[in-house]
């Protein structure tokens, strides 16, 4: 077996002989150099006379790499803290391979090759043959060039150990290399330059991004601040503008194009993530496969005023008008329990887990549905299917379509289901709960493998869909009276949403305003009148309530909805319907006695007023 020198001795007799490179012979990364050599013209017998520049020029390229130029130089005074007494000189070089900076210790500065590393020396690869830090700026790799492996043999006498530096675009920066004696065999010496040139391109990163917001992370909080955190930074609006090489290698897996939202990347919305911040003294974040990241954010002048301003009453409105745009809902959403669910959207939709919407008829669950289909962002349509509507095989049809004659009266030439239409889009089961029980076979199967067969058919075709289920039946007492698969409701249920009913929300006043505004813009609602309808059952939630006010609104004198409006609609006290609670009772015994003692205790002026009959003030007086 031969050695190293006796093999890199064969090699350059054969190159001097016109002969080729044998990558077997050398380390790869030396033989690819060695390649670039003789293709640039180099001939290993001839070495080139040493190549400066002059102090002009050299001034000039400093100028042009100012930034790296002046990181790079401290870097260079704390390695040489390191490796003082070692024998080193520490030279940075400019993408081009030319010295702009050494720093030198010991006696190797004035030996003939230490003469040779100065600022202005060029040591370009297709000029010099191979040598650390041309080779580094050629190959963009760390790599160490050892005595003979050198193209020249004239420099075998010198061992360098090179690191590239890197923009975060992975642009070169510059090069940073250390060269001693041959005899010198430090195997640590790589490892320094490279964490050195990591530290130059962390500098340069901040120092380029200070304009923008920079999440710098890492797994374990004492090491937050060392060479192996991840740096990332995101513009005001949340939008992904660079990442250094170790956050790519953090986040290996997502997605890290310039411009992707901060809630592709964590799982937290953007103005969430700010608002923990500022509220947290440890601040954590997951990424989208859930690991766990302590977080430090610079950079805080950009995004202050992004934050809730002092005085706006924290959460609702502040939280999901922070929310990126396509998380946003294009329906009231003040209500704490509400906003929880816009938030797990946020967080998951990226994933295409099946979502299950619960909640009484009407509270919004198709609306929700709409809502994560537009924050899924997907190109396909939006389709939705009632499955409680439909015979079991005339839902299975529709759902993933027939062939022709599949069964009496279907078309002859077929028809595609509702399950292709949604293809790359977003399929809403309604009604799931009433779902034959059948059918929910059949369900299942295409949840398992996202294939469509046509009933009557053999043929399937795969497709790309969202699946968002609701309903307002208790799936737990359906599957212990088994009218729901139990591996149905966890196959569906990955993100479970609830939605409240609408006697529960706290956001009663935004949704009467925002409906009442939708039906008739031009028409107000008196505050005693919004009062008394917030007190009322509404089982039939926002259904009811639009109805309700559409029937207000034509009731209304003077496009104004005044009190005995509402109390006219929604039935006095003990007209026996029923409908009201306990707690509208109360209000509107509450309204009647206090517009009484405002009229002296006058009965029919009262009445008047409130347009109700005297016997009903007569029974509230008597109650409250
Ligand atoms: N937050 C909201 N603000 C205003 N209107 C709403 C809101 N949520 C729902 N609505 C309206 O209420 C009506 C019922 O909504 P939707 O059909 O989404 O409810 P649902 O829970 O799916 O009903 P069902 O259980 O009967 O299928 C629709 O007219 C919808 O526009």
């Amino acid at each position: 077996m031969l050695s190293r020198t006796e093999r890199l001795k064969r090699l350059r007799i054969t190159l001097m002989q016109g002969g080729q490179v044998d990558g077997n012979l050398v380390n790869p990364q030396i033989a690819e150099s060695w390649q670039r050599c003789i293709e640039s013209g180099l001939d290993p017998r001839v070495t080139p006379p040493p190549l400066q520049i002059g102090m002009r020029e050299l001034k000039q390229l400093r100028e042009r790499d100012e930034l790296t130029h002046r990181f790079a130089v401290a870097e260079m005074h704390s390695l040489y803290q390191q490796i003082a007494g070692s024998n080193f000189l520490i030279a940075f070089g400019n993408a081009e391979g030319t010295v702009l900076d050494t720093i030198a210790d010991g006696d190797f500065q004035s030996s003939r090759p230490g003469r040779g590393i100065v600022p202005g020396a060029v040591w370009k690869e297709s000029l010099r043959g191979t040598n650390a830090l041309g080779t580094c700026a050629a190959g963009r790799q760390p790599l160490i060039v050892h005595g003979e492996e050198h193209f020249f043999a004239a420099y075998s006498d010198v061992s360098c150990f090179a690191a590239p530096i890197l923009h975060s675009d992975g642009e070169l920066a510059g090069v940073l290399d250390a060269s001693s004696d041959c005899s010198a065999r430090h195997s640590h010496t790589l490892a320094l330059m490279r964490m050195a040139a990591t530290h130059i391109e962390n500098s340069l990163f901040l120092a380029q991004q200070e304009k923008h917001i920079v999440v710098l992370f890492h797994s374990r909080w004492e090491l937050l601040n060392s060479v192996s955190g991840g740096l990332v930074s995101f513009d005001a609006s949340g939008r992904l503008v660079a990442v250094n090489k170790r956050a790519r290698e953090i986040l290996r897996g997502i997605s890290l194009r310039p411009g992707t939202e901060f809630d592709a990347i964590f799982d937290t919305p953007f103005d969430l993530a700010l608002a923990e911040m500022s509220n947290s003294r440890q601040p954590t974040l997951r990424d989208g496969f859930g690991s766990r990241y302590a977080v430090h954010w610079r950079n805080r002048h950009s995004f202050e005023k992004r934050l809730p301003q002092a005085g706006k009453p924290a959460g609702a409105d502040a939280a999901v008008g922070g929310l990126p745009p396509s998380a946003k809902p294009d329906f009231v959403a003040n209500d704490a329990v509400v906003r929880q669910q816009l938030d797990k959207i946020a967080r998951a939709v990226r994933f295409k887990p099946p979502f299950l919407i619960r909640g009484e008829s009407g509270t919004g669950k198709e609306m929700l549905a709409r809502h994560i289909h537009k924050a899924s962002r997907r190109q396909g349509s939006f389709i939705a299917i009632n499955c409680g509507a439909l015979p079991e095989h005339l839902l299975e049809a529709e759902l993933f379509g027939y062939v022709g004659g599949a069964f009496t009266g279907a078309q002859r030439t077929g028809a595609e289901g509702l399950a292709i239409a949604a293809d790359r889009g977003t399929l809403f089961l309604d009604e799931i709960g009433d779902m034959p029980l059948s059918s929910q076979v059949a369900l299942l199967r295409f949840l398992d493998s996202s294939e469509v067969r046509p009933v009557g058919g053999h043929q399937v075709r795969k497709v790309d869909t969202q699946i968002v289920a609701a309903t307002n039946v208790d799936l737990e007492e359906a599957i212990a009276t088994k009218r729901f698969r139990e591996d149905l409701f966890y196959r569906l249920g990955v993100i479970r949403l609830e939605l409240p009913a609408l006697r529960d929300r706290t956001d009663f006043g935004a949704v009467l305003d925002s409906m009442l505004a939708e039906i008739s813009p031009g028409t107000q609602i008196d505050p005693a009148a919004a009062t008394l309808m917030a007190a009322f059952g509404w089982r039939g939630n926002m259904r009811e309530l639009r109805s309700a006010l559409l029937q207000l609104v034509m009731a209304a004198e003077g496009n104004r909805i005044v009190p005995p409006d509402v109390l006219d609609l929604l039935g006095h006290p003990g007209d026996g319907d029923g409908r009201e609670t306990h707690s509208l009772r109360t209000k509107i015994g509450r309204e009647v006695t206090e517009m009484l003692r405002s009229n002296g205790n006058n009965i029919s002026l009262t009445a008047r007023t409130l347009g109700v009959s005297r016997n009903t003030v007569y029974k509230y007086a008597r109650n409250f």
